[in-house]
């Protein structure tokens, strides 16, 4: 017979983002926002079930997509490459060798999709050009309804306006390939997400850990139907701190691989400025004004990398 465990594991707040809740200015509307912002501000993250906008199918359309992906020769998928470091091909690193991803910029727009897809199935492939794309988009939605939650709660929705307009989305599917018994479990070191927010969804097999205010690592159960939210380092900064970006990582127990898709916010061509709003006499400014792509490129210089808190060490006041 199992013992009980000594100590509960903590759960992530878990909240429902079905039509009726999404409906702006309705009471559900109020109610969920209220459940969005005070998740944030103590987890960082939370899951969000979104049934009603996500299908079965789109889940399992995605999930074929990614794995033609990566099936593809690694000369290929070394030609996803980026100006921005690690928004293109990453992979056949030696402390995390079971890792491997690439990245779609503009995933959203028909232009991205297509580039992308054309580099890497020169002769095309119209099912994953569409199928990324849509997925990139539904899920960009589920931000944007977080975004103008957390930005109405906060009385700052018309800063949020300006950096919707200067939002790009960045779809990266991630592989885990399968581990042999002896090799390192560590399929991605803690972290701090750079984006503005990050959206993830995995496939059938856990790893992500997420850690909550009490140094607890809580594992994430993967579910068809549920994304994970999760606030980036340009988030903290913006909110004045208020929201933080949680430490993850994704720990390999078994032999199984493991796909996970993420849609990660980047802010271009527009500077990031803490609202005034969020500043009184007792929580000052903490951050300056600050480009988001400058602060990737920062993140991987040395100074970035021994950073504990490299927003902090970037941009604080
Ligand atoms: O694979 C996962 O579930 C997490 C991936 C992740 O943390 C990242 O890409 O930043
Ligand atoms: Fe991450």
């Amino acid at each position: 017979m199992n013992s009980s465990p000594l100590t509960k594991q903590p759960n992530l707040p878990c909240i429902d983002f079905s039509q009726e809740n999404t409906k702006q200015g309705s009471t559900s509307w109020l109610a969920t926002s209220k459940n969005v912002v005070s998740a944030l501000e103590e987890y960082g993250c939370f899951l969000a079930t979104y049934n009603d906008n996500f299908s079965p199918d789109l889940h399992n359309a995605i999930f074929e997509s990614t794995k033609q992906l990566f099936d593809l020769p690694l000369e290929t998928k070394l030609r996803n490459t980026s100006k921005t470091p690690s928004h293109g091909y990453v992979g056949q690193e030696p402390v995390v060798p079971l890792y491997e991803g690439l990245g779609i910029e503009n995933a959203t727009t028909l232009q991205g999709a297509h580039a992308f897809t054309n580099l890497m199935w020169p002769s095309g492939n119209a099912t994953f050009c569409e199928t990324a794309r849509l997925f990139t988009e539904v899920v960009a939605e589920l931000d944007q309804i977080v975004m103008r939650m957390v930005s109405q709660s906060y009385g700052i929705e018309k800063h949020y306006e300006r950096l919707l307009e200067s939002t790009s989305y960045l779809f990266r599917l991630i592989k885990y390939r399968q581990r042999h018994e002896k090799e390192t479990s560590l399929g991605i070191v803690p972290h701090t997400d750079k984006s503005f927010m990050s959206i993830l969804h995995q496939h059938q097999v856990p790893g992500l850990e997420i850690k909550s205010t009490n140094d607890q690592w809580i594992l994430v159960d993967p579910s068809p139907s549920s994304f994970i939210v999760m606030a980036g380092d340009a988030c903290m900064a913006w909110t004045n701190g208020r929201i933080e970006a949680p430490q993850h990582r994704v720990i390999m127990k078994g032999t199984e691989e493991r796909y996970s898709l993420g849609v990660f916010t980047f802010i271009r061509d527009e500077i990031i400025h803490t609202p005034e709003e969020l500043a009184d006499e007792e929580h000052e400014i903490q951050f300056q004004p600050f480009d988001h792509y400058k602060y990737i490129d920062f993140y991987y210089t040395d100074e970035g990398k021994k950073s504990k808190c490299p927003i902090k060490s970037y941009c604080g006041v």
